[in-house]
């Protein structure tokens, strides 16, 4: 379970999030769809714990993210656009050391190294080098390293963005696969087609303010259009021109 009570985060005079409220369920890939700029990145950082909000709260499987920012950080694994890989490490070596920091066992480590291995197809980026790596090899392995210590909260932001089509075909199996009962993906995206796929219920974001949360069946009743895409043209024209 995730929460989000009226989070309003702004940088200096600028709002990036306006009192924005809902709570996503275990079970539940939740997508969180927006335009550039909509606020989505610094949603995700707020509930992983990498940026304080300005007001408001959130918590993260019962965790509040600014009174026990530790607790969540153990449940979560996130995918972000800045993160980096130790140039001179195999991807073995950098899940090793992730799984070191959870404190799995050498044991639980290699099976979990050989279970990701074969759910997310990292070949021969185990036994490279992160320098050498493309960029399809090395969202691979930030997703592994994200899900090491299979977290209950996976934040996936922008995660396909730069992937050719059989890495992101490996990535969207994979979080189709990895939904459970136990578990939930936050899952940032503004590829319409991704959140079609494998979103449960979607909250869209425009500047900074949450126009809808709801299950894509329903955001299409209540636009009147057919796909997803139409859909949020639709909303985000709306208070466009209410706007106006
Ligand atoms: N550190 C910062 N200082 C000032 N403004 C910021 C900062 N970080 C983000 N912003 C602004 O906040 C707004 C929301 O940015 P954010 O990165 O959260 O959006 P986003 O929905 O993730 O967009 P994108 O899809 O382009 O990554 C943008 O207008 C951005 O310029």
């Amino acid at each position: 379970m995730l929460t989000a009570n009226h989070l309003t985060k702004t940088y200096g005079k600028f709002t990036a999030l306006e009192d924005v409220s809902f709570a996503a369920k275990d079970g539940e890939v939740f997508g969180l769809l927006g335009p550039n700029g909509a606020g989505k990145t610094t949603l995700l950082r707020t509930l992983a714990t990498l940026l304080r909000p300005t007001s408001g709260t959130a918590t993260v499987g019962g965790y509040d993210v600014e009174r026990d920012p530790e607790a969540v950080r153990r449940i979560i694994g996130v995918v972000n656009g800045g993160m980096g890989l130790p140039p001179r490490l195999t991807g073995r070596e950098v899940l090793r050391s992730f799984a070191g920091l959870y404190e799995m066992t050498p044991q639980q480590t290699e099976a979990r190294i050989a279970e990701l291995d074969q759910r997310l197809e990292l070949g021969r980026t185990l036994d490279t080098k992160a320098g050498e790596y493309s960029t399809g090899m090395k969202q691979k392995v930030v997703i592994a390293r994200a899900v090491i210590q299979d977290p209950k909260v996976l934040i996936l932001d922008e995660a396909a963005s730069g992937l050719d089509i059989f890495a992101r075909r490996t990535l969207l199996d994979f979080v189709k696969q990895n939904r459970a009962p136990e578990r939930l993906t936050l899952y940032s995206t503004h590829v319409m087609s991704e959140a079609e796929e494998v979103c449960d219920r979607v909250a869209i974001l425009h500047q900074g303010r949450l126009l809808t949360v709801d299950t894509i069946p329903n955001i299409l009743a209540q636009t009147g259009e057919n796909n997803l895409e139409r859909a949020f043209f639709a909303l985000v024209k709306g208070v466009e021109q209410r706007a106006v």
